[in-house]
């Protein structure tokens, strides 16, 4: 199929890179020239593991790049929307949609042929056929569901994972205005034979995609909630987790009598909050969604409250145990809101770290791939340094903000260290025990 994807951020580019993998014909298309420049020189804007390979395999044969929306939509035969809904204070911002359905409905005007259009972004219920619909048929002067196909297809992949994710997807969702457009969509994603697939209207596809994150989310703010609790009990929240999540309706038992994931559940683990570009704006918009709609969602506003106190936890356990720390060396490992990933959009480490320079306290950093980003938006507050043992050599105090893997270390490098500087474990992921001195999330 010739498809044209539109917005080559995280969701648009690897989506466009594994379509042209599968044998799709696309071109990308943004309107940053930068980031086409970029792709068509086989050079990735953004850190995704295995996103070169992909560049190298399919560019320019499958895989192409444009700041050209008309031609790209001209030559394919179904769209991708996929830039950017973020939310603005007050509602879901839905500016770049409707810019882009404008643009799509204006070149469709001179297509002679049956196009399909597909919502990707996450965009609350209603949006694809109260908004990009009427949109899509006013720029055309043509009609939905005879000339045109509309569709949603929500997007689950995770950054840092996110090509394994496209490609082994647990479901696909097929949100379509009439049976063709249903059909159009399956075609798309025809060589998923293994995966579930749910064909339904793009409302239910729209809402499944927000049901989803915001469940994640309350997950992640219920073990902090619970882990803070933990704390101030005199409990390793670590331990009764792992009591938890022993149940065999969180770890099934296989008949082969071994445990689906044992003793470890995800999302149900604690940290100093979750970040990124999805879960916080995704959770908010959704709020306002439902208490525009005259819903009251408190239970997803305790979620984001819980999650908007969680880094401060991370400042009080190093006070708690340096007492003032000005002109104290602290050094913060992690800035990527996960890891796998360059990305730092509302990453926890950022009020951390904004706090701490606030505070007076001598920062150094280290982060394996997020540096570059990091340094644009914090370098007045930090110094980085190029390797790990660089940045603990001469740390006071050493705070995990990212469960990045080379953090696992953390102990040995720490044992030949002349000092016993003090461990904050914001992700739980070191031995309490093999540190001197260690704090972490949920632990007195
Ligand atoms: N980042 C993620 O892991 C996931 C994101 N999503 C959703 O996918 C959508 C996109 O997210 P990201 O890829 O992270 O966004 P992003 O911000 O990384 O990329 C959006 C891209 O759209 C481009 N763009 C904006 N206006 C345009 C226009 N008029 N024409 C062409 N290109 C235009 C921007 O230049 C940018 O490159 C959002 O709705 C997000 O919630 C869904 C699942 C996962
Ligand atoms: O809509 C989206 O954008 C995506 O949002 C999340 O993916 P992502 O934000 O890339 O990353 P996650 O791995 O889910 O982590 C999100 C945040 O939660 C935190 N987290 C995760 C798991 C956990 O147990 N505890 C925890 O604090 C992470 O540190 C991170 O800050 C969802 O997992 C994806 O399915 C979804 O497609």
């Amino acid at each position: 199929m010739k498809v044209s994807v539109i917005g080559t951020g995280y969701v648009g580019l690897v989506s466009g890179a594994c379509l042209s993998h599968l044998g799709h014909t696309v071109v990308c298309v943004d309107v940053d020239p930068r980031k086409v420049d970029m792709i068509m020189e086989k050079n990735p804007p953004i850190y995704e593991k295995g996103l070169q390979e992909l560049l190298d395999e399919n560019v320019p044969a499958r895989l192409t790049a444009t700041t050209d929306l008309r031609k790209a939509v001209l030559e394919s035969d179904l769209s991708l929307i996929a830039v950017g809904t973020p939310f603005d204070g007050q509602i879901i911002d839905l500016k770049y949609i409707r810019q882009v359905a404008k643009e799509i409905g204006e070149a469709l005007k001179d297509k002679p042929d049956y196009h399909m259009v597909v919502v990707k972004s996450t965009v609350v219920p209603g949006t694809t056929t109260d908004v990009v619909l009427p949109i899509l048929e006013e720029a055309s002067g043509k009609t939905a569901g005879v000339d045109f196909g509309v569709g949603m297809n929500p997007e689950f992949l995770r950054e840092g994972e996110a090509i394994e994710d496209f490609m082994q997807p647990d479901r696909i969702v097929f949100g379509g205005i009439d049976e063709r457009s249903i059909d159009s969509l399956a075609a798309l994603y025809e060589v998923f034979d293994k995966s579930d697939k749910v064909r339904t209207d793009p409302r239910t596809a729209e809402m499944i995609k927000y049901t989803a994150n915001s469940l994640l989310a309350t997950l992640i703010s219920f073990s902090n909630e619970i882990a803070n609790l933990c704390a101030a009990q005199k409990v390793d929240v670590a331990e009764a987790m792992h009591g938890v999540h022993l149940d065999r309706r969180f770890s099934p038992i296989l008949p082969s009598g071994e445990r689906v994931s044992p003793g470890f559940v995800s999302y149900v683990w604690p940290g100093a909050g979750f970040g990124g570009s999805c879960f916080p704006k995704d959770v908010k918009a959704l709020v306002a969604h439902g208490e525009n709609g005259g819903v009251p969602m408190q239970l997803l506003k305790s979620v984001i409250d819980v999650n908007n106190r969680q880094p401060q936890k991370m400042v009080d356990m190093l006070e708690d145990r340096l007492g003032d720390i000005s002109g104290r060396k602290v050094t913060v490992l992690g800035v990527a809101f996960k890891p796998g990933t360059d990305d730092i959009r509302e990453s926890p480490a950022i009020p951390v770290i904004r706090q701490l320079a606030d505070k007076g306290a001598l920062l150094t950093a280290f982060d394996p791939i997020a540096r570059h980003e990091a340094e644009r938006e914090l370098g007045d507050k930090l110094s980085f340094r190029d390797t790990l043992d660089e940045a603990i050599a001469d740390a006071e105090a050493i705070l995990i903000m990212t469960a990045w893997p080379e953090f696992k270390a953390l102990p040995e490098m720490i044992s030949k260290l002349p000092g016993a500087p003090l461990l904050v474990d914001g992700r739980r992921m070191i031995e309490k025990d093999s540190v001197p001195n260690y704090a972490g999330i949920g632990l007195q």
